[in-house]
């Protein structure tokens, strides 16, 4: 399983229009070691989960602390890590790049098969995995935001990461494909870290972090972080 390290990790962003430089810590600092195969990550709009997310792939650098993934550092690795770590966006379109989803698989596979063949095949076969085979010579804008979202899932998942980051990937899903991606990702032999606020989801997990105001104010068994949360959205 994947090992993820944060020491101390903290993220400031400056505040807009402060004269000088004024900064604000939207997340940390944060201790942490996952070891997981699935982790979920649960709290309120703006609590800091995405950005939680994105320093574990090197999307975001901590502002000070340091993030490692199999001891390799985000930031002077970063490279190294992201061929580890892939980063599902909750905006499909953040993700598919090429006109059609069948090229984006292909595009995605680049690194795994060099001949156009194998290529060709191995993205037939993701495709329909996640049973995108008749959607995917169809342009990405004219897909449905779930079809997308499967879509964009797909193309993270076609290059087999060995962990594997998701943003609230359920957001823009139906029940029936919900329940579908819910069995894909119980399936998958990667480790897994997903933001939800879909909390079916969160319990599928065998570790639950619970984000507040930039702080993970519980770190445990998923019932009861799910609990915890509740109680703290529900007060006034
Ligand atoms: N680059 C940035 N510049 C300014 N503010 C930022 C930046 N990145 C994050 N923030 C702020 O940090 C806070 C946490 O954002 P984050 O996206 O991590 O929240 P979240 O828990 O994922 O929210 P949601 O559930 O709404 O997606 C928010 O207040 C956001 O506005």
């Amino acid at each position: 399983m994947t090992r993820v390290r944060l020491d101390a990790a903290t993220v400031t962003v400056p505040v807009d229009g402060a004269a000088g430089h004024r900064t604000r810590t939207v997340l940390g600092p944060v201790d942490l070691l996952l070891t997981e195969a699935r982790v979920s990550v649960i709290g309120a709009n703006g609590s800091g989960k995405s950005t939680l997310l994105r320093l574990l792939n090197g999307l975001v650098a901590p502002s000070s602390g340091a993030v490692s993934v199999d001891g390799l550092d985000t930031v002077r690795h970063g490279a190294r890590v992201r061929r580890r770590v892939a980063f599902a966006f909750t905006d499909p379109l953040s993700q598919l790049v090429m006109p059609t989803g069948r090229e984006d698989v292909e595009l995605s596979l680049r690194r795994l098969h060099r001949s156009r063949a194998e290529r060709r095949l191995a993205a037939e076969a993701v495709l329909e995995r996640f049973g995108l085979s008749a959607l995917a010579d169809q342009s990405v804008h004219d897909l449905s935001g779930g079809e997308r979202q499967l879509m964009a899932l797909a193309v993270v998942l076609a290059v087999e990461p060995e962990l594997l980051v998701l943003d609230e990937p359920t957001t823009l899903l139906d029940r029936r494909n919900t329940l579908r991606l819910r069995a894909l990702l119980e399936d998958l032999p990667q480790s897994l870290v997903v933001a939800t606020h879909d909390l079916d989801l969160a319990l599928h997990a065998d570790r639950t972090l619970v984000v507040d105001a930039g702080r993970i104010v519980f770190d445990g068994p998923p019932a009861e972080a799910v609990r915890h949360y509740v109680t703290l959205a529900d007060q006034p």
